[in-house]
C-alpha cells in the first residue's frame, strides 16, 4: 500500500474529485473558484482556503503544475492545502498564516498537458494549444506572461520547449491567471509558483540581470528559509535572482507579479537535483512537501510582518 492519498500520484480528474471532496469537508474554511478554462476547455479551479475568524485584509497566492511534467507541485499544493487544514489551530504558524491571510491556490494551471503526461508523453513541459500555421503544439506558459516578453531565454519557435506564444497572454491559462490576480492586486503581498526539479528558492529577475529594488530583503528571506530547510531536514536549496541562479527565463509568471507590485514573488524548484528528476517517487513527496513548506512559513511569517 503506497502510503496515503497524499504520497500519491493522480491524473487529473482524481484531482477535480478532490477539490470537491475537501471543499464539501470544510466549507468553513474552503472555497472553489473557477477563474477560467484550458485551451481544451478544462476548468481552472482555484482553492481560497482561509481560516475561521475575522476577514483577514491580505492574501497569498500558490501555483502548481504550469509545467506538465513537474508532478511533483501539483502534489505538493494538494498536500499543502490538506496540511494547512490539518493543522490550523494545532501548529501556530499555520494558523497565523490562515488568520492574516487569504490563501489562493490553483493545485493544476496546465490541465491539458498534465493530462498528457498521464496518457500520451510523461516529459511533455508546455500546454496544448494550436495555432494556425504552426506546425508543433504547446505554448511555455512560463514565458507567455507579459514581463519581458520572448527576450533572450524564450523562443519564438513553436516546436522549442520555450515557445513564448503568438504574444503575452495569449494562453487562456495564463490569461485567466492574469485576470484573477489584476483583480486582487491590493490586497495580494505574496506570491509563490511551484515548479521542479533542481532544489531553488528564486525570485525577480529572470527576464533580466537587473537586481529587483528590494533585492536585499528577498535575498535575505530566501537565505534564511533555506538555512532552515538544511538545518531541519539536511536537503540544501540554492537561492537568488532566476537570472544568475538558474537562467534567463522571459516572460515569466514571477517576475510578472512582481512588476504588477507583488513584491514578495518566489519561483520554487522542488526535489531534486537530477537523480530522478522529473520523475520523482511517490514516497519522497512527504519530505519534499515537509521542506518546501518549512520556506514557505518562514516567508510568509515575514510578509505578515512587514505588510
Ligand atoms: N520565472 C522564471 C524563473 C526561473 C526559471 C524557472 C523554470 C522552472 Se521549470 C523555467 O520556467 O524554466
Ligand atoms: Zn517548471
Ligand atoms: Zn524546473
Amino acid at each position: 500500500f503506497a502510503g496515503s492519498f497524499y504520497e500519491q500520484y493522480h491524473p487529473l480528474e482524481e484531482i477535480y474529485s478532490w477539490i470537491n471532496k475537501i471543499s464539501h469537508e470544510h466549507p468553513d474554511m474552503l472555497e472553489i473558484i473557477l477563474i477560467g478554462s484550458s485551451f481544451e476547455k478544462r476548468p481552472l479551479y482555484v482553492l481560497k482556503l482561509t481560516g475561521r475568524r475575522n476577514s483577514p485584509r491580505r492574501a497569498m497566492w500558490i501555483d502548481c503544475g504550469i509545467h506538465s511534467r513537474e508532478w511533483i507541485s501539483p502534489a505538493f499544493c494538494i498536500w499543502f492545502v490538506q496540511n494547512a487544514i490539518d493543522s490550523y489551530n494545532k501548529n501556530p504558524e499555520i494558523t497565523q498564516m490562515l488568520d492574516n491571510m487569504e490563501i489562493y491556490v490553483l493545485p493544476v494551471m496546465n490541465a491539458d498537458g498534465y493530462v498528457y503526461t498521464w496518457t500520451t508523453r510523461r516529459m511533455w513541459r508546455k500546454n496544448r494549444s494550436r495555432y494556425e500555421g504552426n506546425n508543433c503544439v504547446g505554448t511555455d506558459l512560463n514565458r507567455n506572461f507579459d514581463a519581458g516578453w520572448c527576450t533572450k531565454g524564450a523562443s519564438h519557435d513553436p516546436c522549442d520547449n520555450t515557445y513564448c506564444g503568438p504574444y503575452p497572454e495569449s494562453e487562456p491559462e495564463v490569461s485567466a491567471v492574469a485576470k484573477f490576480l489584476r483583480e486582487k492586486k491590493d490586497s495580494m503581498k505574496l506570491y509563490f509558483t511551484i515548479h521542479s526539479y533542481g532544489q531553488m528558492l528564486l525570485f525577480p529577475y529572470s527576464y533580466s540581470y537587473n537586481q529587483a529594488p528590494n533585492h536585499d530583503e528577498l535575498q535575505n528571506l530566501a537565505n534564511e528559509a533555506t538555512q532552515k530547510i538544511r538545518r531541519y531536514y539536511r536537503t540544501r536549496y540554492s537561492s537568488g535572482p532566476g537570472a544568475t541562479t538558474i537562467y534567463l527565463a522571459p516572460g515569466g509568471s514571477d517576475d510578472w507579479a512582481y512588476d504588477l507590485g507583488i513584491k514578495y514573488s518566489f519561483t520554487i524548484e522542488l526535489r531534486d537535483t537530477g537523480r530522478y528528476g522529473f520523475l520523482l517517487p511517490p514516497q519522497l513527496i512527504q519530505p519534499t512537501c515537509l521542506e518546501v513548506l518549512t520556506a514557505i512559513k518562514t516567508i510568509t511569517h515575514h510578509v505578515i510582518e512587514n505588510t
